[in-house]
């Protein structure tokens, strides 16, 4: 093993990045339950960072986290001792076994002294000695035949789950209040100040403790093996049910009274939470040498699945957030009651698709179109700073349609209601609704709502409106006619309560394909005409800032008047042209060789040469179109 590992780390070096490496160590065969193990972790963290750094996408981090942390928790779970690691029970129960573990390195602060000076132990020597009730359910469980004469004879499996659960026992026998910490077994050797060097090194925590007064720390390491019956171990494991520090609630489901119901000290709480934060460590450390078959008894009996107590090999935070994505549908979601009744699989869809993280587009980086922006700002932008001040009839609409020739900013105004609104943005485009999801089109619809709803204020944005409300004819299809209705339906429901804050803004350049209820339902219909002179101004000099260039300003306005009824889109591909002039004016041979700076700069001739090949895309007669129904349905002045 040892071999194929250091060759494979060599191979790395000199041939294969680091992804390959850890590939090759997974998928080789050779290497040990340890190494996959290391080499998945690995995995896991390399998502992590990538998605940090941004090189990965939310959606592609959540599927990869996924994958791998599924592979990762089967090479934990496994109890096959050539395959698998089986350190859930090893994490959980290192602890009460107190075996000396191969870490040979580490010492542990906690000696026989120190343990015999916790709180806890002093109490229950204390109370030992003097023979108190206290000692009572302590000396009950140290060995299964007193531990019966304790509690009577033995029970149906069933109760013997309830009763013999012993660390739930206990908990349910101290005193409230007490430095017994809580229900879990842990946690009675477990000196809070110093919770993470016992969790992590476990072996060395406890060591053999010797007869006379710590004898009693004996019966509690003897407590976490109630019985060496391998069903009631599994109730054991069940009963402490995964839920790190709950164990009195596995054991008694609260109801006991001499438990005092749920109640936790602060200091209880602190203790839990520590352990779960801690308890999967000695995981990482895992190199070889492991006592695999000690391991192996301590988990056969447990439940097995793709995530049955599955411990997170990565801190905390993270832990939470891959749990989120194995969820697979964005935890804060798929917990609100709202949403309860749709499908994971489309909340996740329209979570991981549909939110739109775009590059930033700021309200200055769309040149003209003042009224346009102005309107917009007024209706998502104040009310969603000043909810207060616009209800009743200043609330803002539910609707906004914004509609022109192609190419004039409308996707763009899109983009930037999404950075600048501060409110969740969804971007959808109709063709995922229509055509992606066959059959699932309306429960998309009801989906992305209802979502929304959870996420307020939330702008809904759908790029090429028309495509989905499209006038319903006889001949269409049922399932595009069902979509429809349904979003009909929703966008007049979408924002009944006052206080709801959801928008829905369409975009399209085909404004009279819309049918007449959705435009009805998209109340302030908007033209996103032409640039204007000033705004092609504008978008020239946005681009031309950019770029080394020699543009007097007498040239810029000879440009700007020479493309009179050119698009946003066209000017932006009227300097794209211009652009290539210098390039072109390269001779063929010295392409390859000459220097960035060496290239000349941008000049009017290059624009001049651009404009007898770049043409406005727009007809007039569109145009007037455009126009005739800005004047009909249109909110302009
Ligand atoms: N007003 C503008 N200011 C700056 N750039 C613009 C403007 N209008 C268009 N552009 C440029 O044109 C490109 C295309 O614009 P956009 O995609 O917003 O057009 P559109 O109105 O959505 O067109 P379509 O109706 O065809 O979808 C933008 O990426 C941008 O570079
Ligand atoms: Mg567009």
């Amino acid at each position: 093993m040892e071999t194929d590992f250091t060759f494979s780390s060599s191979m790395s070096g000199a041939h294969l990045d680091e992804w390959q490496r850890r590939s090759f160590d997974i998928s080789s065969g050779n290497s040990t339950p340890e190494q996959t193990a290391d080499a998945y972790r690995a995995h896991i963290l390399s998502i992590q960072y990538a998605w940090a750094s941004s090189q990965l996408s939310q959606a592609g981090k959540d599927s990869l986290l996924r994958t791998y942390s599924e592979r990762y928790a089967a090479v934990l779970d496994s109890d096959d001792p050539r395959t698998g690691l089986n350190n859930y029970a090893e994490s959980a129960l290192h602890l009460a076994r107190s075996q000396r573990n191969y870490s040979d390195k580490w010492e542990s602060s906690l000696i026989v002294e120190s343990v015999l000076q916790l709180p806890c132990v002093q109490k229950m020597i204390q109370a030992k000695s003097r023979g108190s009730s206290l000692s009572a359910p302590f000396t009950g469980v140290r060995s299964e035949a007193v531990l019966f004469k304790t509690l009577g004879p033995p029970q149906p499996k069933s109760e013997v789950n309830n009763t013999a659960s012993t660390p739930a026992n206990i908990s349910a026998e101290r005193p409230r209040g007490s430095d017994v910490s809580s229900g879990n077994p842990n946690s009675f050797f477990q000196p809070p100040a110093r919770p993470k060097s016992l969790f992590s090194h476990p072996s060395s925590a406890l060591p053999q403790v010797n007869p006379g007064p710590a004898a009693s720390t004996q019966n509690y390491q003897s407590s976490f093996f109630p019985t060496s019956n391998p069903s009631k171990r599994k109730n054991f494991y069940n009963s402490d049910g995964g839920d790190g520090g709950r164990g009195q609630h596995g054991g008694h489901g609260g109801a006991d009274p001499r438990a005092g119901g749920n109640f936790k000290t602060a200091r209880e709480q602190f203790t839990v939470d520590q352990q779960k934060k801690y308890s999967h460590q000695p995981q990482r450390g895992q190199t070889g040498g492991m006592a695999a078959t000690v391991k192996k008894s301590l988990g056969a009996n447990r439940p097995r699945g793709a995530f049955s107590k599955f411990v997170s090999p990565i801190p905390r935070q993270e832990e939470e957030e891959s749990v989120a994505s194995r969820n697979s549908n964005q935890e804060p979601q798929i917990l609100d009651e709202r949403l309860k009744n749709f499908e994971p699989k489309i909340i996740e869809l329209i979570m991981s698709e549909i939110m739109d993280h775009g590059p930033p587009v700021a309200w200055d980086d769309i040149a003209g179109l003042d009224f346009a922006k102005t309107t917009i700002k007024e209706i998502v932008v104040w009310p969603m700073l000043r909810p207060d001040i616009f209800t009743g009839l200043r609330g803002p609409p539910k609707g906004i349609l914004l509609f022109g020739p192609p190419g004039t900013g409308k996707t763009l105004i899109g983009k930037c209601i999404a950075c600048q609104s501060g409110a969740t943005f969804f971007s959808i485009s109709a063709s995922s609704l229509t055509s992606k999801w066959v059959g699932e089109g309306e429960k998309m619809v009801r989906a992305l709502f209802a979502i929304a709803h959870c996420h307020q204020p939330a702008v809904i944005f759908i790029d090429e409106i028309d495509s989905l409300l499209s006038q319903r004819t006889d001949g269409e299809h049922d399932s595009s006619r069902r979509i429809k209705t349904e979003f009909l339906v929703q966008l007049d429901g979408a924002a009944t309560a006052a206080e709801d804050r959801i928008l829905v803004v369409g975009a399209t350049n085909r404004p009279q394909e819309i049918d007449e209820a959705a435009r009805r339902r998209l109340a302030k219909r908007l033209y996103i005409p032409l640039p204007e002179a000033a705004a092609r101004h504008q978008i020239v000099t946005n681009l031309m800032a950019q770029e080394n260039n020699q543009l007097r300003e007498q040239e810029l306005e000879s440009v700007v008047t020479s493309t009179e009824g050119f698009s946003g889109a066209d000017m932006t591909q009227l300097c794209r042209e211009a652009a290539l002039g210098p390039i072109r004016s390269i001779q063929l041979s010295d392409i390859a060789t000459i220097t960035a700076d060496q290239v000349r700069p941008i000049l009017y001739s290059d624009f001049q040469d651009a404009l007898k090949t770049v043409r406005p895309s727009v007809s007039t007669k569109d145009l007037e179109l455009y126009e005739e129904w800005n004047k009909t349905f249109g909110c302009g002045r």
